[in-house]
């Protein structure tokens, strides 16, 4: 059976600990449970390890597993079956805009989310303010990692711009291909520490990650092209890094858009948000209003318009995503009601 090894196991905590567990996940299980995190989803099964070692699990016998992410912890039965996920710290979750409001996990239970752009024409302040206003919503600590600091002579220029964006945010600028400079992330890792790479297609996530002691991850430069030449990391992954810490490799994210994330733009965007409240008026949009204490900061140059600019975007990049969603929440509303009434008007014509 898949789980045998698995649920042989007693709950050691000095084996469950370098694989991440924590007293949120202590909280919510007996102490003999047996449990085991999530390493890798397949369609098919998904790879677990637990105080025993690695091991599979059948996803059509263990019922599905709807939803269950990489990072998850699971509470196994005494038959070998899974209990359930256990509740999550947290999750970076992208919510699609389908037609139920869907909420796609990345990874579950992160400690530490390494938002990777590089030193090129990919840099991108706005695209770094969204990723950024997704770790504060996911409540997961972020750091910028600015790879192909070997492509510029404008390193700390790079570096200053993206420290820019959030208080006390750590920014390390490498050349992702040397063991040599990743030194300084490596030597800052705990054991059973989880981080997760994310950042667009081709910035060296895998490269990142395999400098850092990942083993193989898939690199652009030797991969193989899908059917449409893209070159895409296809598999969400957990690997067990040389420090002891745990490192998800995402796949590239080709377009982020966001919605409902007003928890994560009031944390990134305070310095805007701080001054509106000193604003004459409540509702003041910041454009013409007298007494507008953002245009003022902007004026003499405490705020950077741009800092205003993209606030405003996100905000009205949020609002139209919602209405694109009621309005599909809305046609599954009529469609369902519609359904509902034709079945209404079958059974009364059978008189039942
Ligand atoms: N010069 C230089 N090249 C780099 C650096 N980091 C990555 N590369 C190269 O950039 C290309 C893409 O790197 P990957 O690591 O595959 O990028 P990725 O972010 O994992 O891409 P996806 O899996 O598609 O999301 C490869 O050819 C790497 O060798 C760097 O710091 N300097
Ligand atoms: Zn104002």
């Amino acid at each position: 059976m898949a789980l045998a090894a698995t649920r042989a196991a007693q709950l050691t905590t000095t084996g469950l600990e370098s694989l991440g567990w924590t007293d949120a996940e202590a909280a919510q299980v007996a102490a003999h449970a047996h449990v085991a995190r999530v390493f890798a989803v397949h369609r098919s099964d998904i790879e677990v390890r637990g105080p025993q070692g690695l091991d599979r699990i059948d996803r059509a016998t263990a019922g599905g597993l709807d939803g269950v992410a990489v990072g998850d912890w699971l509470e196994l039965t005494d038959g070998g079956g899974v209990a359930r996920i256990l509740e999550r710290r947290n999750a970076i979750t992208r919510k699609a805009a389908g037609e139920h409001v869907h909420r796609q996990v990345l990874s579950a239970n992160v400690d530490r989310l390494l938002i990777v752009t590089s030193c090129n024409q990919e840099f991108s302040l706005r695209r770094l303010e969204r990723y950024l206003v997704l770790a504060c919503d996911c409540d997961v600590t972020p750091e910028i990692v600015l790879t192909k600091a070997d492509l510029t002579d404008q390193v700390a220029g790079y570096a200053d711009q993206a420290a820019s964006l959030l208080a006390g945010v750590p920014v390390h600028a490498v050349d992702a291909r040397s063991a040599e400079q990743v030194g300084a992330l490596v030597a800052s890792l705990r054991l059973g520490e989880t981080l997760a790479l994310i950042g667009s297609s081709g910035v060296g996530k895998s490269t990142l990650g395999n400098a850092i002691g990942a083993p193989n991850l898939e690199t652009g430069a030797i991969r193989k092209l899908d059917d449409k030449g893209r070159h895409t990391t296809t598999v969400r992954a957990m690997f067990p890094l040389p420090s002891g810490a745990l490192l998800i490799d995402n796949p590239g994210i080709r377009e982020l858009q966001l919605t409902d994330c007003e928890r994560g733009i009031s944390r990134v965007f305070a310095d805007v948000l701080s001054l509106a409240e000193r604003c004459q008026f409540q509702d003041c949009q910041h454009g013409a209003e007298p007494g507008c204490a953002v245009r003022e900061a902007i004026a003499d140059g405490r705020l950077p318009a741009r800092r205003l600019e993209s606030l405003q975007d996100l905000r009205t990049e949020q609002a139209r995503n919602a209405e694109i969603l009621e309005s599909k929440r809305q046609r599954a509303r009529d469609i369902g009601h519609k359904y509902r009434k034709l079945n209404w008007s079958k059974r009364a014509k059978r008189g039942q």
